[in-house]
């Protein structure tokens, strides 16, 4: 994996016409760090992943190692090591979970195409690389099955998957724990934790507090497109400002604030 340094966004802003989906959000996260972006509906999650990708027009900055990304477009970004997944999973359903991955790793970089021409790469060389993320995500055992025979949380998994084998430093998770109970959501937040302690940075955005709160060490929170706290789990619950966002629920057990 590539490991570049730091993650840093300055004063990101982000309008749609009238809406100031993001209001000047500055997040670090470190190298290897597993961060999480929580905040009530309508908040700007999705748009500061989709501004981060380069999938919504932004203003400020978004540094990977110290390089400004923002002016870059959405697959220069890839090339740069900024990967994501998506709320809807779109897995080939025809195509087995190897060859789901693979298609990742050939639209990677742009250049592809030239590469291969130049030097062709072997099926030892393809099937190695789509066994190390296959390994990463614990799924070696469903290589060959095809996604409608896999779990839920598999799928998610195999999604996670083909955003690792673009080799990224930063890896943006829309709500992969959507439609999982609290067991699988666990076993994929537990999935995640040792793939950022291969030196992956990850910012997980998810509906499931819970999961965010057991899984993360620092949870970044947006409300009406502001970063309203930064902090561990114990700081971001005690937090006046978090706990009037969620409009007084306890956060520890507001699952669904949808
Ligand atoms: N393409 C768009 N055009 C106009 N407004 C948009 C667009 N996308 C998002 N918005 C608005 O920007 C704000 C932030 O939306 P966003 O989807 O980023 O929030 P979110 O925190 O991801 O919400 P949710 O938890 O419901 O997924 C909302 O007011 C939303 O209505």
């Amino acid at each position: 994996m590539t490991r570049p340094g730091a993650f840093r966004t300055e004063d990101l802003t982000v309008r749609y016409g009238g809406v100031l989906a993001l209001d000047s959000v500055s997040i670090t996260v470190e190298p290897g760090e597993f961060a999480g972006l929580i905040g009530p509906n309508g908040a700007g999650k999705t748009t500061f992943i989709d501004s981060v990708t380069g999938y919504a027009k932004a203003s400020g900055k978004v540094e990977l190692g110290g390089i400004d990304v923002l002016p870059l477009a959405a697959h220069a970004r890839v090339a740069a090591g900024v990967s994501r997944t998506f709320q809807s999973l779109e897995l080939f359903e025809d195509l087995t979970v190897a060859e789901n991955v693979l298609v990742s790793t050939e639209n990677a970089r742009w250049w592809s195409p030239i590469v291969e021409f130049v030097r062709p790469r072997t099926s030892t060389m393809l099937s190695s690389a789509v066994e190390e993320v296959l390994d990463l995500v614990g799924l070696t055992a469903h290589l060959d099955a095809y996604p409608p025979d896999l779990s839920l949380g598999e799928r998610k998994l195999v999604s996670v998957a083909r955003a690792l084998a673009t080799e990224p430093a930063l890896l943006l998770l829309d709500e992969p724990a959507a439609g999982l109970d609290s067991d699988a959501s666990l076993v994929l937040g537990r999935q995640l934790q040792s793939i950022a302690e291969r030196g992956v940075s990850i910012l997980l955005v998810d509906h499931d507090l819970s999961l965010i709160l057991d899984v993360c060490e620092r949870i970044n929170v947006l409300d009406f497109g502001r970063l309203i706290a930064s902090g561990t789990a114990d700081e971001v619950r005690n937090d006046p400002a978090v706990v009037a966002a969620y409009l007084g629920e306890d956060i520890d057990t507001a699952e669904a604030v949808r």
